[in-house]
């Protein structure tokens, strides 16, 4: 039986639509008083979903960068900057921004964490931040955010929602991340793979349920759709 929660998509165009009709669907249809809490990742998703999220100024959202990098606001490998290089200008004030000291990375996960829980943020009972909506990417080891597999970080299941990482294999080195257990809380996640690199590891998580990724709990998690294209899927059986 196909998956329902695999989504391979046929063209740029279908996947455009997927992601705009996710922040659609928790934008339009949300009645709560409080803002929608939005996380978003870096990478090659930033496009996609920055044009997602474009019609929404008027919304009261709030965007958090589920996955960052200890650089300034306008350096290239800042991910908030690069959403924001592509979004009017109103979308500043709805983005969480790094404190402007980013040299101590564990500071900047507390401070980064405190804004998070500055906009009352539903939580679980355990505690943990509910987003209404998560965009995850997955590069071809399998990692997502900075959790990077064989890293100590895939492996915390304490009370903080943002941790701090000084050696990422991905550069630069120095970020801060949301936890696996926070990605788990989320109402529901968007997990973007495209692009023939992904393939391999796409097929071990989806058809043989190999465990050894971090994107493996979020697999077997009920929260999460993968969405790929016809060459990241080009391995997935999906059976
Ligand atoms: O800031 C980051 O580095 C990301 O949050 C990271 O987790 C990214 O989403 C994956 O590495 C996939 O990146 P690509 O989509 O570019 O392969």
């Amino acid at each position: 039986m196909v998956n329902p929660r695999v989504h391979i998509t046929k063209s740029p165009a279908d996947l455009e639509k997927f992601v705009a009709d996710a922040v659609h669907n928790v934008v339009v249809f949300d009645n709560n008083p409080f803002p929608v809490v939005i996380g978003v990742s870096g990478g090659s998703i930033v496009p996609v979903v920055a044009k997602a999220l474009e019609p929404y100024a008027g919304r009261n959202i709030r965007i958090f960068a589920v996955d960052e990098r200890l650089v300034a606001l306008e350096d290239a490998d800042s991910n908030t900057g690069a959403y924001l290089k592509l979004l009017p200008p109103a979308f500043k004030d709805k983005f969480a921004l790094l404190p402007v000291d980013v040299t101590n990375a564990s500071v900047a996960a507390t401070s980064y964490e405190s804004i998070l829980r500055s906009w009352k943020v539903p939580q679980t009972e355990g505690g943990l931040p509910a987003f209404d909506l998560l965009f995850l990417g997955m590069g071809p080891d399998g990692h997502t955010c900075s959790l990077f597999p064989g890293h100590e970080l895939v492996k915390y299941s304490g009370p903080a929602w943002v941790l701090s990482i000084e050696d990422s294999p991905k550069p630069p080195p120095r970020r801060i991340t949301v936890s696996l257990p926070v990605l788990l809380a989320a109402k529901r996640n968007v997990l973007i793979a495209t692009g023939a690199g992904k393939a391999e590891v796409l097929h071990k998580i989806i058809d043989e349920k190999d465990q050894g990724y971090p994107t493996s709990k979020l697999f077997s998690a009920l929260n999460t759709d993968w969405v790929l294209d016809e060459a990241s899927a080009a391995n997935v059986a999906n059976e």
